[in-house]
């Protein structure tokens, strides 16, 4: 029997953030290992037009949750949603259900966060700080809670070369900032905001700095850990593997490879991609719940979720991985054949965008507009250009960060925990993972059949012919454009059409004389 799954039964656990990417597999995981479990709180807000309980349905019956449902067949009983919004007071939760958490509670794992990088500091501060200082709060006055979780990111300290596992203060006390932003103008805050987070590359990672902060400042006598994952992709093995359903991270990204938009991405391939699957995030995840309410360390421990330093992948081969998975299993409907490569330099970087990505998307615009249809190519590429620009500068640096704490956590599971919640990241196989990320991709987040592979791959030669076709006019144009106004041309031109002649003239006496 796993130690770690019975530490779980019979536990009423909160969830912040369930219905997001992590929270989903955080909760899968749970009721398929833990099936006896009291119960999930989720705090859960209305959105787009959808109730509490339309969304809870509509998560619950996501391919996700089919395995847990097998083996957990009264899993809805299991989930008990709570109204809240980390906007708000309090988090908006109501007072009867307030009450109830603070009675029942016995595990917080705190996934809630706003992990837009452009979000203006006033709104990350918000919801990665200001809530995480109310569900502290919170927390504090609960009667059985053992531990609680907190999730930060390992790009938090991302203006330091080497992190360890320990929380690095930051210039500015969460406190005096949020009072001050509490009477400041927008127009003001934007302006300092640059100064403010420190040589990091935007607000999320600063307010997920300030937020580890403010859980070491407000900790009181709470058993707390926090967890720090890298990059965190789709699933390597549970509930199946390629599991995903946003377009953060590299997701985004690696559909404009497929479709055929992203040609060129400025990267220095040799950093590495410090990719973690979400499901070996979420297996750290629930040892460092057990082990940090069973021994209740002294102090908030901190678990690096990284790869690089263990099993290191770098973007060029995350990249030729990719596009070798969409030769074999193509995307639908691309705009062109998956073709891509890194630039390593500004210059090069400013060309091939223009080359390979804007003046693409101008001429399909103007051939949209010629067959009366609404241009939208360019408007897109602009949008997928500004994702890379929020990107590079995680695509353009590699990090060392430390891993002892999770690497004691490792030592101290059975052999059954171990593979039960395997976290050990040299497991993993990187060809594998990458290839089954990019099917995940195509299966669950783009709902695309792998019946319809065939028809895609004849698509893809389709556009190869069209490419071909387009580049032999284009050359004929140009060449006749030289020939008409330059003897030099037509010399070489003559002088290329006589070696062919000869060449020929040359194989066809040689195979007559053979014959
Ligand atoms: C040698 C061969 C080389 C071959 C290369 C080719 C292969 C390439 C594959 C490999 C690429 C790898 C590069 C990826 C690098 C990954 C680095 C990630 C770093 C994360 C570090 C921190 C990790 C964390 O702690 S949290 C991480 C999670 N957070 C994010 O990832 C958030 C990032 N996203 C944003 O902040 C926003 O989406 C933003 C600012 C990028 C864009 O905002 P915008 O307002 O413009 O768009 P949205 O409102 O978000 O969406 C509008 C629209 O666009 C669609 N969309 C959203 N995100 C993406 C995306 N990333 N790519 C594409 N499209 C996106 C979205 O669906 C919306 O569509 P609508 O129809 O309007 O709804
Ligand atoms: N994804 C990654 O690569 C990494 C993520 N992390 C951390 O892991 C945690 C989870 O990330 P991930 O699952 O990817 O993020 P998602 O964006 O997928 O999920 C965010 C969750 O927070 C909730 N949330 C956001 N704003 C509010 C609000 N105003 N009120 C109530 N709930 C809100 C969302 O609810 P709703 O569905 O209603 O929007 C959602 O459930 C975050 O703390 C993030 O910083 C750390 C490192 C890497």
């Amino acid at each position: 029997m796993s130690v770690i799954a019975a530490f779980y039964g019979g536990k009423s656990i909160l969830i912040t953030g369930a219905t997001g990417f992590m929270g989903k597999v955080l909760m899968e995981k749970l009721l398929r290992t833990s099936p006896d479990l009291k119960v999930i709180y989720i705090l859960v807000r209305p959105k787009a037009g959808q109730s509490l309980q339309q969304r809870v349905s509509q998560m619950m019956n996501c391919k996700l949750f089919e395995k847990a449902k097998e083996i957990c067949p009264n899993i809805f009983e299991k989930i008990r949603p709570i109204y809240s919004d980390l906007t708000k007071p309090d988090l908006g939760i109501s007072k009867e259900d307030l009450e109830e958490l603070l009675t029942h509670t016995n595990i917080i794992f705190h996934c809630a966060a706003t992990v837009r990088f452009d979000d203006p500091l006033r709104h990350a501060l918000q919801l990665n700080v200001i809530a995480t200082q109310q569900l502290l709060f919170m927390a504090s006055q609960m009667l059985k809670l053992e531990v609680f979780i907190h999730f930060s990111t390992a790009y938090s300290n991302c203006n330091l070369k080497h992190i360890d596992e320990v929380i690095y203060p930051c210039s500015v006390e969460p406190k005096k900032l949020i009072d001050s932003v509490e009477w400041l103008d927008d127009s003001i805050i934007e302006e300092i905001t640059p100064k403010l987070i420190e040589n990091r590359p935007n607000t999320y990672t600063y307010t997920k700095a300030l937020g580890e902060m403010v859980v070491y400042q407000e900790r009181g006598n709470l058993n707390i850990a926090i967890i720090r994952p890298s990059i965190v992709g789709a699933s390597w093995q549970e509930p199946f593997p390629g599991w995903v359903d946003n377009l953060n991270g590299p997701n985004g990204l690696i559909i404009a490879a497929g479709k055929g938009f992203l040609h060129s991405l400025k990267a220095t391939p040799k950093a590495v991609a410090d990719v973690v699957p979400v499901d070996l995030v979420i297996n750290l995840t629930l040892a460092v719940g057990w082990h940090t309410a069973v021994h209740r360390p002294k102090s908030i421990l901190i678990y690096h979720c990284t790869s690089g330093s263990l099993n290191p992948c770098l973007w060029t081969d995350l990249g030729f991985q990719v596009l070798a998975t969409f030769e074999k299993a193509p995307l639908e409907k691309a705009f062109r054949r998956p073709n891509a490569d890194f630039t390593t330099n500004n210059f090069s970087t400013y060309l091939w965008n223009t080359i390979s990505h804007m003046a693409p998307a101008v001429m399909y615009d103007f051939y949209l507009r010629l067959t009366g249809r609404k241009p939208r190519m360019a408007k897109l590429m602009n949008r997928m250009l500004k994702t890379i620009s929020m990107l590079d500068y995680f695509i353009n640096r590699s990090w060392e960060w430390s891993s002892r704490n999770t690497e004691m956590l490792m030592s101290q599971l059975s052999n059954e925990d171990q593979k039960l919640f395997d976290f050990d990241v040299r497991h993993l196989n990187w060809l594998e993972y990458t290839e089954n990320y990019c099917l995940g991709i195509k299966k669950y987040l783009l709902k695309e059949d792998m019946a319809g592979i065939p028809a895609a791959k004849r698509h893809l030669r389709m556009l190869r012919n069209i490419h071909y076709l387009f580049n032999t006019v284009l050359f004929l144009i140009i060449w006749r454009f030289f020939i008409a106004r330059s003897q030099m041309a037509r010399n070489v031109w003559y002088f290329v059409v006589s070696l062919c002649y000869k060449f020929l003239s040359y194989f066809r006496a040689s195979s007559t004389f053979r014959h």
